[in-house]
Protein backbone atom coordinates (compact mmCIF):
# COMPACT_ATOMS: atom_id res chain seq x y z
CA UNK A 1 0.00 0.00 0.00
CA UNK A 2 2.34 3.07 0.94
CA UNK A 3 6.37 1.56 -0.07
CA UNK A 4 8.94 3.88 0.94
CA UNK A 5 12.54 3.28 0.29
CA UNK A 6 15.38 4.82 1.22
CA UNK A 7 13.85 8.18 0.82
CA UNK A 8 16.02 11.20 1.64
CA UNK A 9 15.16 15.23 2.14
CA UNK A 10 17.87 17.74 2.89
CA UNK A 11 17.27 21.56 3.81
CA UNK A 12 20.69 24.00 4.48
CA UNK A 13 23.04 21.09 4.07
CA UNK A 14 21.17 19.08 6.87
CA UNK A 15 19.06 15.74 6.02
CA UNK A 16 15.71 16.10 7.47
CA UNK A 17 15.14 12.92 6.59
CA UNK A 18 18.36 10.34 5.98
CA UNK A 19 16.89 7.12 4.09
CA UNK A 20 13.56 5.88 5.70
CA UNK A 21 12.62 3.02 4.56
CA UNK A 22 8.84 1.78 5.75
CA UNK A 23 6.07 -0.56 4.49
CA UNK A 24 2.58 0.39 5.37
CA UNK A 25 0.28 -2.71 4.74
CA UNK A 26 -3.10 -1.82 3.73
CA UNK A 27 -5.75 -1.72 6.61
CA UNK A 28 -3.24 -0.61 9.21
CA UNK A 29 -2.51 2.17 11.58
CA UNK A 30 0.84 3.07 11.45
CA UNK A 31 1.82 5.59 14.43
CA UNK A 32 5.61 7.18 13.91
CA UNK A 33 6.73 8.42 17.14
CA UNK A 34 9.94 10.29 17.39
CA UNK A 35 12.06 13.11 19.06
CA UNK A 36 11.53 16.89 18.48
CA UNK A 37 13.12 17.53 14.97
CA UNK A 38 12.75 13.78 14.05
CA UNK A 39 11.81 14.24 10.78
CA UNK A 40 8.33 12.77 11.09
CA UNK A 41 6.63 15.98 9.77
CA UNK A 42 8.86 16.25 6.46
CA UNK A 43 8.92 12.46 6.25
CA UNK A 44 4.47 13.06 6.34
CA UNK A 45 4.88 15.86 3.76
CA UNK A 46 6.62 13.38 0.94
CA UNK A 47 4.35 10.92 1.44
CA UNK A 48 1.19 13.35 0.95
CA UNK A 49 3.15 14.37 -2.05
CA UNK A 50 3.99 17.99 -0.54
CA UNK A 51 7.47 18.02 -0.66
CA UNK A 52 9.88 16.90 -3.71
CA UNK A 53 12.30 14.16 -1.89
CA UNK A 54 15.64 14.90 -2.51
CA UNK A 55 16.27 11.22 -3.57
CA UNK A 56 14.91 7.86 -2.79
CA UNK A 57 11.63 6.39 -3.61
CA UNK A 58 7.87 6.23 -2.72
CA UNK A 59 5.19 3.77 -4.06
CA UNK A 60 1.32 4.53 -3.04
CA UNK A 61 -1.18 2.39 -4.56
CA UNK A 62 1.65 1.48 -6.86
CA UNK A 63 2.04 4.66 -8.03
CA UNK A 64 4.57 7.82 -7.45
CA UNK A 65 2.75 10.52 -5.41
CA UNK A 66 4.46 13.66 -6.23
CA UNK A 67 2.37 15.54 -8.39
CA UNK A 68 0.25 12.30 -8.87
CA UNK A 69 -3.49 13.75 -9.10
CA UNK A 70 -5.27 10.21 -8.58
CA UNK A 71 -3.35 9.32 -6.07
CA UNK A 72 -4.40 13.01 -4.04
CA UNK A 73 -7.91 12.23 -4.75
CA UNK A 74 -7.62 9.02 -3.13
CA UNK A 75 -5.84 10.07 0.09
CA UNK A 76 -6.22 12.91 2.50
CA UNK A 77 -2.83 14.75 4.72
CA UNK A 78 -4.10 16.56 7.86
CA UNK A 79 -1.80 18.72 8.88
CA UNK A 80 -0.82 20.25 12.43
CA UNK A 81 -1.66 22.95 11.75
CA UNK A 82 -5.00 23.87 9.10
CA UNK A 83 -5.62 25.54 6.91
CA UNK A 84 -9.29 26.75 5.51
CA UNK A 85 -9.79 29.76 3.12
CA UNK A 86 -10.80 32.84 4.72
CA UNK A 87 -15.06 33.65 5.24
CA UNK A 88 -15.55 29.78 4.24
CA UNK A 89 -18.75 28.04 6.10
CA UNK A 90 -19.02 24.35 6.74
CA UNK A 91 -21.47 24.12 4.00
CA UNK A 92 -19.33 25.66 1.33
CA UNK A 93 -16.51 23.58 2.40
CA UNK A 94 -17.98 20.45 1.97
CA UNK A 95 -19.58 21.54 -0.92
CA UNK A 96 -15.35 22.84 -2.26
CA UNK A 97 -14.61 18.74 -0.83
CA UNK A 98 -17.39 17.59 -2.90
CA UNK A 99 -16.11 19.08 -6.25
CA UNK A 100 -12.55 18.04 -5.30
CA UNK A 101 -12.96 14.24 -4.36
CA UNK A 102 -14.58 11.97 -6.84
CA UNK A 103 -15.51 9.94 -4.00
CA UNK A 104 -17.29 12.36 -1.82
CA UNK A 105 -19.66 10.45 0.15
CA UNK A 106 -22.77 12.70 1.10
CA UNK A 107 -24.72 10.33 3.08
CA UNK A 108 -21.72 10.36 5.37
CA UNK A 109 -21.26 13.61 5.75
CA UNK A 110 -24.91 14.26 6.89
CA UNK A 111 -25.05 11.30 9.08
CA UNK A 112 -21.56 12.76 10.55
CA UNK A 113 -23.46 15.90 11.55
CA UNK A 114 -24.94 13.97 14.45
CA UNK A 115 -21.49 13.10 15.83
CA UNK A 116 -20.09 16.78 15.45
CA UNK A 117 -23.00 18.79 16.42
CA UNK A 118 -21.98 22.61 14.44
CA UNK A 119 -23.90 24.71 12.75
CA UNK A 120 -23.14 23.96 8.54
CA UNK A 121 -23.52 27.95 8.14
CA UNK A 122 -20.76 29.24 10.94
CA UNK A 123 -17.95 30.45 9.24
CA UNK A 124 -14.47 27.89 9.67
CA UNK A 125 -11.82 30.72 10.77
CA UNK A 126 -14.61 31.97 13.78
CA UNK A 127 -14.95 28.62 15.09
CA UNK A 128 -12.81 27.11 18.30
CA UNK A 129 -9.38 25.39 17.45
CA UNK A 130 -10.84 22.33 18.74
CA UNK A 131 -14.09 22.68 16.71
CA UNK A 132 -12.15 23.72 13.47
CA UNK A 133 -10.14 20.51 13.96
CA UNK A 134 -13.72 18.62 14.39
CA UNK A 135 -14.37 20.05 10.72
CA UNK A 136 -11.45 19.23 9.35
CA UNK A 137 -12.25 15.03 10.49
CA UNK A 138 -15.98 15.31 9.85
CA UNK A 139 -15.23 16.88 5.78
CA UNK A 140 -11.97 14.33 5.77
CA UNK A 141 -13.97 11.75 6.88
CA UNK A 142 -16.88 12.49 4.24
CA UNK A 143 -14.36 11.65 1.39
CA UNK A 144 -14.18 8.13 2.01
CA UNK A 145 -10.10 8.49 1.85
CA UNK A 146 -8.36 5.19 1.58
CA UNK A 147 -5.17 6.51 3.44
CA UNK A 148 -5.16 9.14 6.17
CA UNK A 149 -1.99 10.43 7.06
CA UNK A 150 -2.46 12.71 9.94
CA UNK A 151 0.23 14.83 11.94
CA UNK A 152 -0.54 15.60 15.45
CA UNK A 153 -4.54 14.42 14.64
CA UNK A 154 -6.38 15.23 17.93
CA UNK A 155 -4.60 17.88 19.46
CA UNK A 156 -6.75 20.35 21.00
CA UNK A 157 -9.58 18.22 21.39
CA UNK A 158 -11.27 17.58 24.36
CA UNK A 159 -11.57 14.09 25.79
CA UNK A 160 -14.81 12.91 24.50
CA UNK A 161 -14.56 14.09 21.23
CA UNK A 162 -10.76 12.28 20.89
CA UNK A 163 -12.91 9.44 21.43
CA UNK A 164 -15.85 9.48 19.27
CA UNK A 165 -12.89 10.18 16.30
CA UNK A 166 -10.72 7.61 17.23
CA UNK A 167 -13.95 5.14 17.26
CA UNK A 168 -14.46 6.85 13.69
CA UNK A 169 -11.34 6.02 12.45
CA UNK A 170 -11.47 2.61 14.10
CA UNK A 171 -14.70 2.25 12.05
CA UNK A 172 -12.77 3.03 8.34
CA UNK A 173 -10.41 0.68 8.99
CA UNK A 174 -12.31 -1.89 9.96
CA UNK A 175 -15.23 -1.58 7.61
CA UNK A 176 -13.27 -0.68 4.13
CA UNK A 177 -9.65 -1.28 5.19
CA UNK A 178 -8.68 2.06 5.28
CA UNK A 179 -4.93 2.91 6.31
CA UNK A 180 -4.09 5.51 8.63
CA UNK A 181 -0.35 7.00 8.93
CA UNK A 182 -0.65 8.85 12.31
CA UNK A 183 2.40 11.08 14.28
CA UNK A 184 1.73 11.22 17.46
CA UNK A 185 3.42 13.17 20.21
CA UNK A 186 0.49 11.17 22.74
CA UNK A 187 2.00 7.90 23.25
CA UNK A 188 -1.01 6.70 24.86
CA UNK A 189 -3.34 8.04 22.38
CA UNK A 190 -1.09 5.72 19.97
CA UNK A 191 -0.88 3.24 21.90
CA UNK A 192 -4.78 2.12 21.75
CA UNK A 193 -4.53 2.85 18.26
CA UNK A 194 -2.12 1.46 16.03
CA UNK A 195 -0.71 -1.69 15.38
CA UNK A 196 2.64 -0.55 13.95
CA UNK A 197 5.13 1.67 15.24
CA UNK A 198 8.08 3.15 13.81
CA UNK A 199 10.65 5.43 16.06
CA UNK A 200 12.03 8.23 14.02
CA UNK A 201 15.07 9.73 15.51
CA UNK A 202 17.69 12.29 13.93
CA UNK A 203 16.18 11.33 10.18
CA UNK A 204 16.22 7.70 10.43
CA UNK A 205 13.43 5.13 11.56
CA UNK A 206 15.72 3.60 14.67
CA UNK A 207 12.56 0.81 15.57
CA UNK A 208 9.78 -0.19 13.23
CA UNK A 209 7.59 -3.28 14.91
CA UNK A 210 4.33 -4.70 15.19
CA UNK A 211 3.48 -2.81 18.87
CA UNK A 212 2.17 -6.09 20.29
CA UNK A 213 5.86 -7.51 19.18
CA UNK A 214 7.57 -4.25 20.53
CA UNK A 215 6.01 -4.73 23.86
CA UNK A 216 7.11 -8.05 24.18
CA UNK A 217 10.02 -7.57 23.38
CA UNK A 218 11.09 -5.23 26.35
CA UNK A 219 10.62 -6.04 29.65
CA UNK A 220 11.17 -3.81 33.22
CA UNK A 221 12.39 -6.58 35.70
CA UNK A 222 12.62 -5.92 39.47
CA UNK A 223 15.15 -8.57 41.65
CA UNK A 224 16.96 -8.92 44.43
CA UNK A 225 19.66 -10.68 46.02
CA UNK A 226 20.44 -11.99 49.32
CA UNK A 227 24.33 -12.01 48.50
CA UNK A 228 24.52 -9.21 45.88
CA UNK A 229 24.66 -9.40 42.30
CA UNK A 230 25.84 -12.70 40.83
CA UNK A 231 28.80 -11.99 38.19
CA UNK A 232 26.80 -13.56 35.27
CA UNK A 233 23.75 -12.25 35.58
CA UNK A 234 22.30 -10.52 32.51
CA UNK A 235 25.89 -11.09 31.02
CA UNK A 236 23.98 -11.80 27.73
CA UNK A 237 20.63 -9.84 28.01
CA UNK A 238 20.87 -6.70 26.46
CA UNK A 239 20.09 -3.81 29.33
CA UNK A 240 18.48 -0.66 28.44
CA UNK A 241 18.77 0.77 31.66
CA UNK A 242 19.58 0.22 35.12
CA UNK A 243 19.08 1.75 38.14
CA UNK A 244 19.66 0.53 41.83
CA UNK A 245 16.58 1.49 44.92
CA UNK A 246 18.07 0.33 47.71
CA UNK A 247 18.20 -3.31 47.87
CA UNK A 248 16.04 -3.78 44.83
CA UNK A 249 17.84 -3.26 41.36
CA UNK A 250 15.61 -2.45 38.13
CA UNK A 251 16.35 -3.34 34.84
CA UNK A 252 14.90 -2.90 31.49
CA UNK A 253 15.89 -5.42 29.36
CA UNK A 254 15.34 -6.32 25.90
CA UNK A 255 14.38 -10.48 24.96
CA UNK A 256 11.98 -13.04 24.93
CA UNK A 257 9.86 -12.89 28.49
CA UNK A 258 10.23 -16.81 28.76
CA UNK A 259 13.51 -16.81 28.37
CA UNK A 260 14.86 -13.56 30.83
CA UNK A 261 12.41 -15.05 33.65
CA UNK A 262 14.73 -18.48 33.02
CA UNK A 263 17.94 -16.47 32.73
CA UNK A 264 16.76 -14.75 36.79
CA UNK A 265 15.37 -17.84 38.13
CA UNK A 266 18.63 -19.57 37.90
CA UNK A 267 20.24 -16.93 40.16
CA UNK A 268 17.55 -17.58 42.64
CA UNK A 269 16.76 -13.49 43.21
CA UNK A 270 14.96 -13.25 47.07
CA UNK A 271 12.89 -10.82 45.00
CA UNK A 272 11.74 -10.95 41.31
CA UNK A 273 8.80 -9.27 39.33
CA UNK A 274 8.94 -9.13 35.61
CA UNK A 275 6.37 -6.42 34.06
CA UNK A 276 5.26 -5.41 30.68
CA UNK A 277 6.46 -1.88 30.14
CA UNK A 278 3.89 1.10 28.22
CA UNK A 279 4.70 2.49 25.05
CA UNK A 280 5.66 5.66 26.60
CA UNK A 281 8.15 3.34 28.43
CA UNK A 282 9.36 1.47 25.84
CA UNK A 283 10.07 5.10 23.85
CA UNK A 284 11.95 6.85 26.56
CA UNK A 285 14.31 3.61 27.09
CA UNK A 286 14.96 3.17 23.51
CA UNK A 287 15.35 7.16 22.96
CA UNK A 288 18.00 6.51 25.85
CA UNK A 289 19.73 3.56 23.86
CA UNK A 290 20.66 5.74 20.82
CA UNK A 291 21.87 8.35 23.44
CA UNK A 292 18.41 11.16 23.73
CA UNK A 293 19.17 10.75 27.37
CA UNK A 294 16.06 10.32 29.81
CA UNK A 295 17.55 13.52 31.78
CA UNK A 296 17.04 15.86 28.42
CA UNK A 297 13.90 14.43 28.05
CA UNK A 298 12.27 15.82 31.29
CA UNK A 299 14.89 18.60 32.36
N1 LIG B 1 11.00 23.96 5.31
C1 LIG B 1 12.09 23.74 6.03
N2 LIG B 1 13.22 24.44 5.82
C2 LIG B 1 14.35 24.22 6.53
N3 LIG B 1 14.45 23.27 7.51
C3 LIG B 1 13.35 22.55 7.76
C4 LIG B 1 12.12 22.73 7.04
N4 LIG B 1 11.19 21.84 7.51
C5 LIG B 1 11.82 21.14 8.49
N5 LIG B 1 13.11 21.56 8.63
C6 LIG B 1 14.09 21.01 9.57
O1 LIG B 1 14.10 19.60 9.42
C7 LIG B 1 14.21 18.95 10.71
C8 LIG B 1 13.04 18.00 10.88
O2 LIG B 1 11.85 18.77 11.05
P1 LIG B 1 10.41 18.10 11.16
O3 LIG B 1 9.41 19.19 11.25
O4 LIG B 1 10.26 17.12 10.05
O5 LIG B 1 10.54 17.30 12.53
P2 LIG B 1 9.43 16.59 13.44
O6 LIG B 1 9.92 15.22 13.73
O7 LIG B 1 8.09 16.70 12.79
O8 LIG B 1 9.50 17.46 14.74
P3 LIG B 1 8.40 17.83 15.87
O9 LIG B 1 8.12 16.56 16.60
O10 LIG B 1 9.14 18.80 16.71
O11 LIG B 1 7.21 18.41 15.19
C9 LIG B 1 14.29 20.06 11.74
O12 LIG B 1 15.66 20.27 12.06
C10 LIG B 1 13.71 21.28 11.03
O13 LIG B 1 14.29 22.48 11.48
Amino acid sequence: MINVTDLRKGFEGMEAVNGVTVHIKKGSIYGLLGSNGAGKTTLLKMLAGIYKPSSGDIQILGQPVFENEDIKKRMIFLADSLYFYPNTTIQQAASFYQSVYPSWNEGRYQTLKQVFQIDVTKKIHRLSKGMQRQVAFWLTLSTMPEILILDEPLDGLDAVMRQKIKNLLIQDVAEREMTILISSHNLREVEDLCDNVGIMHEGKIIIEKDLDDLKSDVHKIQVAFKQGIPAEFLQHVPVLYKEERGSVLLYIVRGKESEIHDHVQEHQPAIFDLLPLTLEEIFIYEMRDVGYEIENIIV
